[in-house]
């Protein structure tokens, strides 16, 4: 069969999961779990973290092999043993991250995603079955360009792209939007709710934002602990109703005001230039104080340079040229010198910058003070049992979901183990605070309590650089704001007087 020749299937999918439950060893992630998705409709999957979204995913697409419980595709009863299986049946997912791969074209990426791709692909034959497709989809993008070169909205549309050009009939995105600028979000989403009201496709989407359940989806479907907590017409229901239901009878932690003066400049940068990966300058000439008490937020579409500024910052990376100070003295990011202005660090992708994943969620938070009296006396005995208490303390005043604190980090959901990173970075005395995008992937409840986290270590007189693509918590958190962009900082304004309009002009290098 030749795919661009052949129209794009009509008739979307409806999907059922029915009492379906999932236990990892002794605990159960799913608790005899009811979906059902309509055809031809938009439906939004919420819950917090760790409470289960993903595995459920996962067992409609075959990763899995729930314990009990069966999924009706088209109304029919499928055992769905491995991916290849859900894809043959029209069921398709998006990822958070992307799955192109960045040195080959779109055209490259979609032809050869198929199974039936020959051995010798007759590329302008291709192409133009391809142009063809491409003419009846809502989205265009660059057949010729090499994915490594185009922006992630683009990208983030060649990720759903490829899945409808696979003749998928049911997609299931997974935070489709967290790359992605509110204004890309908009236009991707809004995009595929045509198709969906047109009937060519359903959708189930996880998300953490109830604006984009509001405006997008037609049906809610809500986990609390593995179990269903709630099912609902959107527009029946509120964002408070879903917050409610999402939470059952836990209690959402309160941002402090904000307070305290500013103080001294505490963390300077000067003309500071770094390099990326390739050798390419990544931060140019990038000069920057932040104040006790003050938090700066720095704004920019991701690329360009956050990442290798917060790498110099945490010692990961050398800068070129230029200086950083703290206090006065100069600062190498030595860990001895971190410990000593008492700086602490968020850095994004936790579990893969931050921890070390095959060991234990209490081994995790205790590593920062482990060598540290009291947990430790000369330096070498390590007093296992005082940084085991302390650890305990912190997953329960953090709230880390975690089964026993022995279990491996690596095993937690994603916001459980940002919480742990947390309890370990802001447990003690902080006075210098660098944030990469700390709440990336985190449910609202999780996003409060880190959004009150910081703004209590800056009312304690910490000096906060929170570098962030949601510029949403940008004017939420921050006292001034910066904007990067092509590793110069272009922009900067106080947060109160922030002018949104401008500032996503200077974000896009305008
Ligand atoms: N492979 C696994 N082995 C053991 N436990 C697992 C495994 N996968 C998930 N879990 C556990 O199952 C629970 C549900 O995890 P899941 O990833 O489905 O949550 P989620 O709702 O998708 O969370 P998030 O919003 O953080 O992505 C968590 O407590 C997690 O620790």
């Amino acid at each position: 069969m030749i795919i661009g020749e052949t129209p794009l299937p009509s008739g979307a999918l409806g999907v059922d999961v029915v009492a379906m439950t999932m236990r990892f060893g002794g605990f159960t992630a799913l608790d005899n779990v009811e979906l059902k998705v309509r055809p031809g409709s938009f439906h939004a999957l919420l819950g917090e973290n760790g409470a289960g979204k993903s595995t459920l995913v996962k067992c409609i697409m075959g990763y899995y092999r729930a314990t009990q419980g069966g999924v009706l595709v088209g109304g029919r009863e499928q055992a769905i043993a491995n991916p290849k299986e859900a894809h043959a049946l029209g069921l398709g997912m998006v990822y958070q991250h992307f799955t192109l791969v960045p040195a080959m074209t779109v055209a490259e990426n979609l032809v050869l995603a198929r199974d039936d791709v020959p051995a010798v692909v007759d590329w302008t034959k291709e192409k133009k079955l391809l142009a063809a497709f491409l003419s009846r989809m809502p989205f265009k993008v660059p057949l010729d360009a090499k994915v490594s070169d185009i922006s992630a909205g683009e990208r983030q549309k060649c990720e759903i792209l490829k899945q409808l050009y696979l003749k998928r009939r049911f997609l299931i995105l997974d935070e489709p939007t967290s790359v992605l600028t509110p204004g890309e979000a908009d236009e991707v989403l809004g995009m595929l709710r045509a198709m969906v009201v047109a009937g060519d496709l359903t959708i189930l989407m996880i998300t953490h934002k109830f604006r984009e359940v509001m405006a997008f989806a037609d049906d809610v479907t809500i986990l609390r602990r593995g179990k269903l907590a709630g099912h609902g017409r959107v527009a029946d229901l509120t964002p408070d109703d879903m917050a409610r239901t999402m939470i059952g009878a836990e209690q959402l932690t309160v941002q402090p005001p904000r307070v305290g003066e500013v103080g001294e400049p505490r963390l300077e940068l000067t003309k500071l230039t770094a390099l990326d990966d390739a050798g390419a300058i990544a931060v140019h000439g990038v000069s920057l104080a932040v104040r006790g008490g003050e938090i700066v937020g720095i704004a920019g579409v991701s690329g360009n340079g956050q990442r290798q500024l917060v790498e110099v910052l945490a010692g990961q990376r050398e800068a070129e040229s230029g200086e950083i100070h703290i206090r006065g003295d100069l600062y190498s990011a030595s860990r001895k010198e971190m410990r000593r202005h008492k700086m602490s660090l968020l850095p994004e992708e936790p579990l893969k910058n931050a921890c070390v994943g095959g060991m234990s969620v209490a081994d995790n938070i205790a590593f920062r003070e482990f060598d540290r009296a009291p947990f430790a006396s000369g330096g070498w005995w390590l007093n296992r049992s005082a940084f085991r208490k302390d650890a305990e303390r912190k997953i329960g005043l953090y709230k880390i979901k975690t089964r026993t604190p022995d279990t491996p980090i690596s095993a937690l959901s994603g916001g459980n183990v940002q919480r742990a990173v947390l309890a370990r970075e802001l447990g003690g005395e902080v006075e210098v605070l660098i944030a990469a995008n700390p709440c990336f992937g985190l449910d609202f409840a999780a996003v409060a309590q880190i959004h009150a986290e910081i703004m209590a270590a800056r009312n304690r007189g910490a000096a906060v650089l929170l570098v962030s693509e949601d510029l949403d918590e940008l004017l939420e958190l921050s006292d001034r704001l910066v904007v990067m962009f092509h590793g110069q900082l272009v922009h900067e304004a106080r947060a109160s007087e922030a002018n949104l309009t401008e500032i996503g002009r200077h974000m896009a290098g305008h």
